[in-house]
C-alpha cells in the first residue's frame, strides 16, 4: 500500500460517513502529495494531517418561535477551519441539507481560497440545518437572533467574520448584524456583505460572479481567445450564477442557460442583461428554489423550460456551475465534452464529482477549481474588513479594478504552478500548490500547536 493509500485509509477511517469533506480533501491531496514528499519540514511537521483536522468545531441548539406560536429546534455550526494566515472568515448557509460534513468541506476550501487571495484571511464556514422555504420575514429573522445568540460569543473582527453563503444574502446579514450589535455592545465589522448603510463594500454583492467571468477572461486571454461570441451555459440562478451572468453578458458573451434544482431555462439566442437585472431585483424573495422566478421569463425571449434536467446537455464553449456541491456529474460531464466545451470554471464550491473531473482531465477540457475561480467574493469581504478597520470607505470602480486585479493575480498563481511539460495549464494543480505551500509554510513557521 503506497503512502497516499494509507493517508486516504487514515482519513476514511477518521471521518466516518462525511463523504463531501473527505471528497475535498482529497481533491487537494492527490496535487500536493508528490510536494510533501519532496520536502522533508513538511512531513516532519506532519502537515497533511495537521491540515485535514479543523482547528476547532462550534456546534449549536438554535432555539426559535415561528408564526403559529410552536417553538422549533435547528442545529447550527461554526467551523473554524484554519487561522494560520488571519482571522477566521467564511460563509453562513441556512439550508435543510448543512451537515457537519458539508461544512467541514467548505471550510477547508475556504481555507485554500483565501490563501489564494494573498490576503490575511483564515478559513472557516458556518451555517445551519434550517430551511428558510416559506417562511416569513419575522420568522427568518427571528431565527437569525436565535443563531447570533450562541455564535456571537465565538466571532469578532479580530476572530472570526461570517459573511453570507446559499440563502443567507444582505436581508440575513443585516438581521444577523443588528443581533451582534446588541449582544456584544459593539459596532464592528464582524459580518461582511453587510448593506451599504452600515459599513458594507460596494461589489462585494456582485464579486463572486463577476471575479468568475474576470477569471475565465484569463483563461480565455492565456489563449488568446476572448469572452466575446463565446456560448455560455450557467447553473443556478442565485448571487454567483446571476452576477456572472449579468457580467458575461456585458463582455459580450451569449448566455444560454441558468437552473434551479428542477430543471433548467434554456434561450438560443442568448438572454438579455434586463431579464437577468430583474431576476436580481426578485432574487433577494425567493430561496433555494427559482424555478418560478426562471419560468416567469418564460415567454418573453422563446426562453424554453426543461424540467429535472441540467444544463450540462446543451452545447457551449463555457460551463460555469454556480449552484451548489456536486452538481455536475460524470453524465454531465461525458455530455459537455460531447458538445465540444472547452472551459470549465467552478462558480459554485466543489460542483463537479471526482470523475468528472477526471473526464475533463482526459479530454484536455480546462477546469478552473472554484477555490481559484470563485475567490472574488472573499477578496471583497477582505477588502470590506479593511475599510472598517480604517474607517475608510472605497468608491465603486476602485473596487472593482482591486477584484479584477486579484482574479488576475490568483490567474497568474495557477499558471506558475499548473503549467505541465507540454504547456497545459493545469488549473487545479496550480491553485492547489499555489494555496498549500503559503498556509503549510505559515503552519511550519508557526510551531507545533
Ligand atoms: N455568495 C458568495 O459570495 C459565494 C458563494 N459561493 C458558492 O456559490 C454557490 C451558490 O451560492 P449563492 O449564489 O451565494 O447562493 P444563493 O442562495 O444566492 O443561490 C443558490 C442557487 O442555487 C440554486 N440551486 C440550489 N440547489 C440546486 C441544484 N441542486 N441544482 C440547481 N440549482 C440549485 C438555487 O435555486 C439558487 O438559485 C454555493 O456553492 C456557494 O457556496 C462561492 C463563493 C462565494
Ligand atoms: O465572503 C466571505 O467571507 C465568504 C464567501 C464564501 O462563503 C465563499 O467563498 O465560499
Amino acid at each position: 500500500m503506497s503512502d497516499l493509500d494509507s493517508f486516504y485509509q487514515w482519513l476514511e477511517e477518521r471521518n466516518p460517513g462525511q463523504e463531501e469533506f473527505i471528497q475535498a480533501v482529497k481533491e487537494v491531496v492527490c496535487d500536493v502529495h508528490g510536494l510533501v514528499e519532496d520536502e522533508e519540514r513538511y512531513q516532519n511537521w506532519n502537515i497533511l494531517e495537521r491540515l485535514t483536522e479543523p482547528d476547532r468545531i462550534i456546534s449549536f441548539r438554535v432555539t426559535w418561535q415561528d408564526d403559529d406560536g410552536r417553538i422549533r429546534v435547528n442545529r447550527g455550526w461554526r467551523v473554524q477551519y484554519c487561522g494560520v494566515i488571519g482571522p477566521y472568515k467564511g460563509g453562513l448557509r441556512f439550508h435543510p441539507s448543512v451537515n457537519e460534513s458539508i461544512l467541514k468541506f467548505l471550510g477547508f476550501e475556504q481555507t485554500f481560497k483565501n490563501a489564494l487571495t494573498t490576503l490575511p484571511m483564515g478559513g472557516a464556514k458556518g451555517g445551519s440545518d434550517f430551511d428558510p422555504r416559506n417562511c416569513s420575514d419575522g420568522e427568518i429573522m427571528r431565527f437569525c437572533q436565535a443563531f447570533m445568540n450562541e455564535l456571537y460569543r465565538h466571532i469578532g473582527e479580530n476572530t472570526d467574520i461570517p459573511a453570507g453563503d446559499i440563502n443567507v444574502s444582505s436581508r440575513e446579514i443585516g438581521y444577523l448584524f443588528g443581533q451582534y450589535r446588541r449582544l456584544a455592545n459593539s459596532f464592528s465589522g464582524t459580518l461582511t456583505g453587510k448593506d451599504i448603510e452600515f459599513g458594507g463594500s460596494h461589489v462585494r454583492l456582485e464579486a463572486t460572479g463577476y471575479g468568475l467571468v474576470y477569471f475565465i477572461s484569463e483563461m480565455l486571454k492565456q489563449d488568446d481567445e476572448e469572452l466575446k461570441d463565446k456560448t455560455i451555459a450557467i447553473s443556478g440562478a442565485g448571487n454567483v450564477a446571476l452576477h456572472a451572468a449579468k457580467k458575461a453578458i456585458q463582455m459580450g458573451g451569449k448566455v444560454i442557460t441558468l437552473s434551479s434544482s428542477k430543471g433548467y431555462l434554456y434561450v438560443e439566442q442568448g438572454l438579455e442583461e434586463y431579464h437577468i437585472n430583474e431576476l436580481i431585483e426578485r432574487q433577494g424573495k425567493c430561496y433555494s428554489d427559482s424555478t418560478e422566478l426562471l419560468k416567469s421569463i418564460n415567454g418573453d425571449s422563446n426562453a424554453k423550460w426543461h424540467d429535472d434536467k441540467t444544463p450540462w446537455e446543451v452545447e457551449c464553449d463555457i460551463a460555469l456551475p454556480c449552484a451548489t456541491q456536486n452538481e455536475l456529474k460524470l453524465d454531465d460531464a461525458k455530455k459537455l465534452v460531447k458538445n465540444k466545451v472547452k472551459y470549465v470554471a467552478e462558480g459554485s464550491n466543489m460542483p463537479c464529482t471526482q470523475d468528472a473531473i477526471d473526464c475533463f482531465e482526459e479530454s484536455s477540457i480546462k477546469h478552473a477549481p472554484g477555490k481559484a475561480s470563485n475567490a472574488g467574493g472573499v477578496a471583497l469581504s477582505g477588502f470590506e474588513m479593511a475599510q472598517n478597520a480604517s474607517f475608510t470607505p472605497m468608491g465603486y470602480d476602485d473596487l472593482d479594478e482591486k477584484l479584477k486585479a486579484i482574479m488576475t493575480n490568483i490567474h497568474t498563481q495557477c499558471c506558475e504552478e499548473g503549467q505541465q511539460d507540454n504547456g497545459f495549464i493545469h488549473y487545479r494543480k496550480g491553485a492547489n500548490l499555489a494555496a498549500f505551500k503559503r498556509v503549510a509554510d505559515a503552519i511550519v513557521s508557526q510551531g507545533v500547536g
